[in-house]
């Protein structure tokens, strides 16, 4: 089958300029997306989340591997592959701060063999879409961060490439803008079947927007499964136990010994412990371990799991056996 995106093993390090340490930031990172394919790529700071896009999108060299895009290879063919991607990356690089919104549309949706009347269309129903209407004859750089962002979007929905890059495209923004990036990119998806391949700390973006997620950790990737896949893995097995004392520091530890346990209260000021729980069996050994020392369950709550204690889990290394592994 031929990959729209397909990296093979891909290596990328730095040296730091004072001290001449040498950093592993990518140490092998293979991953192949299919057209129209929804890929949310995720990791702790300092993962190597950025060099991989950088790679990708041919801004940077790799050390070894290859990024071969519909085909074409970025090294040996950079432009000719670049034809197909559209990066929205950090800083709004991609517009231009001296021209106005509309100016910037209309230079980026150029030489599509489109007539100026349908651009001019497009445009109007774009900046319409964004709620950027009244904002169409400002400079870019009088925009606030969150209008250039989804300015820059819309450049790429405009440019019509294939393939979107998207690193961060809510990171720093207000709620509010936040929300309406996320709507955007979903429709995004949904509408232009486009092949996006989004990095973000954001997980209700990452949630909601992508079919399938790839989490990096350390220069490598540790998971590649769908969302609701790895939703449902973690979810049928949290339980939180709401006991009529508090536990004692000594046997916490003797819980956390054989499971993963995150200790709280609520309200009312109960102890509340919620308990990761490999097998069915376990359930019953943790209730045992509290009848034992004469604890009280007072009510007991499956507890949802959402895809940020997901991610966090695996980043941690908890339960990784359990989660497809990719490498
Ligand atoms: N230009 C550079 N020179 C030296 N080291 C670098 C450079 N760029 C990145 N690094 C290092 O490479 C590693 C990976 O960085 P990268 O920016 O790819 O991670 P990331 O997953 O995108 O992180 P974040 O989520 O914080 O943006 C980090 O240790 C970082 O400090």
């Amino acid at each position: 089958m031929e990959y729209v995106i397909d990296i093979q093993q891909l290596k990328k390090s730095y040296k730091k300029r004072k001290s001449n340490e040498i950093i592993d930031a990518v140490k092998g990172i293979s991953l192949q997306v299919k057209k129209g394919e929804v890929v949310g790529l995720l990791g702790p700071n300092g993962a190597g989340k950025t060099t991989t896009i950088k790679m990708m999108c041919g801004l940077l060299l790799p050390n070894e591997g290859t990024v071969t895009i519909n085909g074409i290879d970025m090294v040996k063919h950079r432009l000719k592959a670049l034809r197909h991607i559209s990066a929205v990356l950090e800083g709004n690089r991609n517009l231009y701060w001296r021209m106005t919104v509309r100016e910037n549309m209309e230079y980026f949706s150029g030489n599509r063999g489109l007539s100026k009347k349908e651009i001019s269309n497009k445009i109007d129903e774009l900046l319409e879409r964004l709620n950027l209407t009244q904002k169409a004859n400002e400079l870019v750089n009088s925009l606030s961060r969150g209008m250039q962002q989804k300015l820059s979007i819309a450049i790429a929905i405009l440019a019509d490439t294939e393939i979107i890059f998207l690193d961060e495209p809510t990171l720093g923004l207000d709620v509010e803008i936040s929300y309406e990036i996320r709507n955007l990119l979903k429709e995004v998806a949904k509408e232009y079947n486009k092949t996006i391949l989004l990095s973000s700390h954001d997980m209700p973006v990452v949630q909601e927007i992508c079919e399938r997620v790839v989490i990096i950790n350390e220069g490598r990737i540790v998971t590649d499964d769908s969302v609701s896949n790895l939703l449902s893995l973690f979810d049928t097995k949290a339980y939180s136990f709401t006991l009529g004392t508090a536990l004692s520091h000594q046997f916490l530890e003797e819980i956390k010994e054989h499971f993963i346990v995150q200790e709280g209260t609520n309200d009312s000021g109960q102890s509340i412990v919620t308990v990761t729980i490999q097998h069915s069996d376990d359930f019953y050994k943790v209730i045992e371990m509290f009848k034992e020392k004469n604890i009280v369950i007072e009510k007991v709550d499956r507890s949802i799991i959402d895809f940020e204690q997901v991610f966090m889990k695996i980043v941690k290394g908890e339960m990784v056996n359990e989660v497809a592994v990719s490498v």
